[in-house]
């Protein structure tokens, strides 16, 4: 999975790539050199007294330094620049798949996970990319160039080398195995972690009013030690590394200078020759630590990446068309045919061959009880999902073969809890339509009964609105709403439930003002409260997802017993006459 993420997104940058390998390769070389160069000055200068030699091997030496600084500093940095791109080209490659989601793979995945995913998860792929270009070109070299280098310096000597590499290597591999699994672990508590931390944020109002602080505490504190344990757990095997590395490397060195020394003493070695052996036997086991660290984090990486391809990989069940229809040749009639629809997993479909044809010039309303299917009914015209069964036309073309601009521009849902997005209200207000003028956004708000509410506000229309909209009341979220939709001036206008957290009086002038603002539009209205219904040109009667009657206030209240039911617990008898 790692490979593939990788071998997707590093394919435009392979220029700066072929750059740092080569700067990578220059600067190792050019840090094998440096050991032997010692060992010259020492040998052939220092010994001998020849402070002429020293001085030329001197100049030398600082002029390999130097190189092998520039190619470093010029490999970090391309490897930097081309390992941010990648985590920007993967994040921006999640975005869009996740903004293709229906609501249906949004409830799969959860917001927190997909949160994490495109965040942390990318980090660490990121992360390891930038070890990567570091240490995948110098490790190996600086190892297997040490160990050359070691021969030349004292062959017999290289035996201790022998021992040290695999003795490392193995201890280092059985060390990076067992945190396979706890990365993976990790990965999915971060995400409980996130997703029980933003429920609590989401639901603090809730969490206050049933004084369930200290539940709500115990149940964080339950996930967060359950993070902290598992980090502990990999901490403690990445702890024990360096220990292991390093009592390697002390023995080793105590096995080179014992036996270096040895040799020494027999005429069979020189004195630089048994410094630059150290210096290599350093470098070979820096190799080894710098090559174990980035297996460290190899893990990790993989099991985000496999999270990462996981939502890459997973296609939107509402799918675009092929060939999508650009234009419409009338004007928002919108018809639903046998529709069904039933959520995954869901043993029992939530709407049955529903049937209702909305005309322009019209207002159709909905009514049933909770859990009819009426917000689900909605939903399938601007396709939040896509019907299991039937079909949703919108002047004459299913939903399914429009183009979603289209559809978009077409259709407008105010949804039965509305959102609203951090910035003004004119922000807000511009969402679907970003040319509209101020005008336009005071009358739209005019009609939503929310004008005088904007104008009490310290900077009218560019007052500030909180993420979500949770610095405004229900009612006045839903009112600006209602703004937003009126200001992009749909063919089809779909209100669920808007008008709740109204009070009659208000719910009352605004159906009156909306009737003349979208004279010429189809109106869907879904309501609970009879009164916002009753003088609907239709009113399609839901029950357990069917359409169970269909007609006038007059006409239902007449032979209707689900209609006359629901009308008659909100109104006596006279008042529904
Ligand atoms: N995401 C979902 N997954 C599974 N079932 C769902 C989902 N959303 C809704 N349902 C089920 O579908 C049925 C219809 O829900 P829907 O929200 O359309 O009803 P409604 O008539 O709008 O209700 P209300 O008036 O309370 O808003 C309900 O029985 C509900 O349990």
């Amino acid at each position: 999975m790692l490979i593939k993420l990788l071998r997707a997104h590093l394919g435009p940058y392979k220029k700066p790539i072929v750059l740092l390998v080569l700067l990578q390769l220059l600067q190792t070389c050019a840090t094998l050199y440096l050991p032997s160069l010692n060992a010259d000055i020492i040998d052939n200068g220092v010994v001998k007294g020849d402070a002429g030699y020293i001085l030329e091997f001197g100049g030398l030496m600082i002029a390999v330094s130097v190189l092998q600084v520039l190619c470093n500093v010029g490999a970090v940095f391309y490897g930097a620049r081309t390992a941010s791109a990648l985590g920007r080209d993967v994040r921006a490659a999640v975005f869009d798949r996740v903004q293709s989601f229906s609501a249906r793979e949004l409830g799969r995945f959860g917001a927190p996970s997909l949160i994490t995913r495109t965040t942390n998860d990318v980090q660490q792929v990121q992360m390891l990319v930038l070890m990567s270009f570091t240490l995948m070109v110098s490790a190996p070299i600086m190892c297997i160039g040490g160990i050359i280098m070691a021969l030349g310096q004292d062959v017999p000597l290289s035996a201790v080398l022998l021992a040290v590499v695999p003795v490392l290597g193995i201890s280092v591999s059985l060390i990076v195995k067992r945190m396979r699994p706890l990365f993976r672990t990790m990965q999915e508590r971060l995400d409980t972690v996130n997703r029980v931390l933003r429920e609590q944020i989401t639901g603090n109002r809730v969490i206050r009013a049933f004084v369930r602080d200290g539940y709500e505490e115990e149940r964080f504190r339950g996930a967060n030690t359950e993070l902290t344990d598992v980090s502990v757990a990999t901490g403690r095997l990445m702890a024990l590394m360096f220990p292991t590395v390093m009592t390697v490397v002390n023995l080793s060195s105590v096995a080179v200078v014992w036996f270096g020394a040895h040799r020494i003493d027999s005429g069979g070695m020189q004195i630089g020759a048994l410094t630059a052996f150290l210096a290599y036997l350093m470098q070979i086991v820096m190799a080894v630590m710098m090559a174990t660290f980035m297996f460290m984090m190899v893990p990790r990486a993989e099991v985000c990446a496999e999270r990462i391809e996981e939502v890459l990989g997973t296609d939107s069940s509402v799918v675009p068309p092929v060939s999508p229809v650009t234009e419409l040749r009338r004007h928002g009639q919108l018809e639903v045919r046998g529709a069904e629809f039933r959520y995954p997993g869901a043993e029992e479909p939530v709407l049955r061959a529903v049937d209702l044809v909305a005309r322009p010039g019209e207002t159709t309303a909905i009514i049933g009880s909770t859990g009819s299917g009426k917000s689900t009914l909605l939903g399938l015209v601007p396709r939040l999902f896509d019907v299991t069964d039937g079909e949703v036309l919108v002047d004459g073309e299913d939903v399914r073969t429009l183009d979603p601009v289209l559809l978009a521009k077409t259709v407008s849902l105010v949804p039965q809890k509305p959102y609203l997005f951090s910035g003004t209200v004119a922000t807000n207000l511009r969402y679907g339509n970003p040319d509209a003028t101020d005008e336009e956004l005071w009358h739209a708000l005019e009609v939503a009964q929310a004008k005088e509410f904007v104008a009490g506000l310290e900077h009218g229309l560019e007052a500030p609105i909180a993420q979500g909209g949770t610095n405004v009341s229900g009612g006045q979220r839903q009112r600006l709403a209602i703004a937003r939709t009126l200001v992009q001036r749909p063919e089809i206008y779909l209100f669920d439930d808007s008008f709740s957290a109204l009070d009659y009086a208000t719910d009352a002038a605004l159906r009156a003002a909306l009737a003349r603002e979208t004279a010429a539009a189809t109106v869907v209205i879904v309501a609970q409260r009879v009164s916002t219904i009753r003088d609907a040109d239709r009113i399609l009667v839901l029950d357990e997802g069917r359409v169970v009657g269909s007609g006038t206030h007059h006409e239902l209240m007449g032979g209707n017993e689900t209609y006359r039911e629901i009308v008659l617990s909100q109104l006596t008898e006279a008042e529904a006459a």
